[in-house]
């Protein structure tokens, strides 16, 4: 079965010609104005606008309020909401239900605590994203390059669909395929010359080694 990718953080409409070149599934607009990957609305409208049909949107917030995500929704032609903060499974469930757009929860995994609390989301979310923990004091909650030990989810069934995420890059991605069973990967700074430069070259080979 083909690993679906999603590439996550890029700024330009030059990158979305490379991810689809590259062969994604998704790709990931960041709303955060911390990140060195930090879009604005009228920006991502344009990358948005300009994605080929069959290329999924994902729109990524962290802890958004509902006025936030009313402006990205109603500007920006979406698939999907990816939640990358501490909401709650309230709080997915009340997003879902405003925007009608499929939701993806992103949750940081350390530990098998750490996956049994992710299992609360999969009767909420449509998708769920496994991910590092950042580090204490990061400033991102997310898109630090670090992995997790993927042997925690070694065993575990899921019964909505979900993305191995953390410190995936071209060199290690096949071996996170085969270490955690996962079909669909999300990365972003391993496929970065720096942080928020994209690379068509980077993507390409993800895609490829993703699949080998
Ligand atoms: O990428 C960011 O700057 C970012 C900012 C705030 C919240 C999440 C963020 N990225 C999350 C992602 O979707 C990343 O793709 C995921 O955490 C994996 O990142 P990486 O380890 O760099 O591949």
């Amino acid at each position: 079965m083909k690993v679906r990718v999603k590439l996550c953080g890029l700024t330009t409409q030059g990158d979305i010609d490379a991810a689809a070149t590259a062969g994604a599934a998704y790709i990931g607009l960041v709303f955060f104005d911390k990140s060195p990957r930090n879009v604005s609305i009228e920006t991502a409208r344009s990358m948005a606008l300009h994605a080929p049909i069959g290329l999924a949107k994902v729109a990524l917030v962290v802890n958004a309020d509902d006025a936030t995500l009313d402006r990205i929704t109603a500007s920006i032609p979406l698939d999907m909401l990816q939640l990358h903060g501490s909401e709650t499974p309230d709080r997915v469930a009340a997003v879902k239900a405003r925007y009608g757009l499929p939701v993806m929860k992103a949750l940081g995994i350390a530990s098998r605590a750490d996956v049994a609390s992710a299992q609360l989301y999969s009767g909420v979310a449509d998708q769920l994203l496994l991910d590092a923990k950042p580090a204490e004091g990061e400033t991102l909650p997310g898109g630090n390059g670090l992995s997790f030990d993927w042997r925690l989810l070694e065993g575990e069934s899921w019964s909505v669909p979900w993305m191995l995420a953390g410190g995936l890059t071209p060199d290690n991605v096949a071996e996170a395929v085969r270490c955690s069973g996962a079909q669909q990967v999300d990365v972003s700074s391993g496929i970065e010359t720096a942080p928020g430069q994209k690379s068509a070259a980077l993507m390409a080979k993800f895609v490829t080694e993703a699949n080998s």
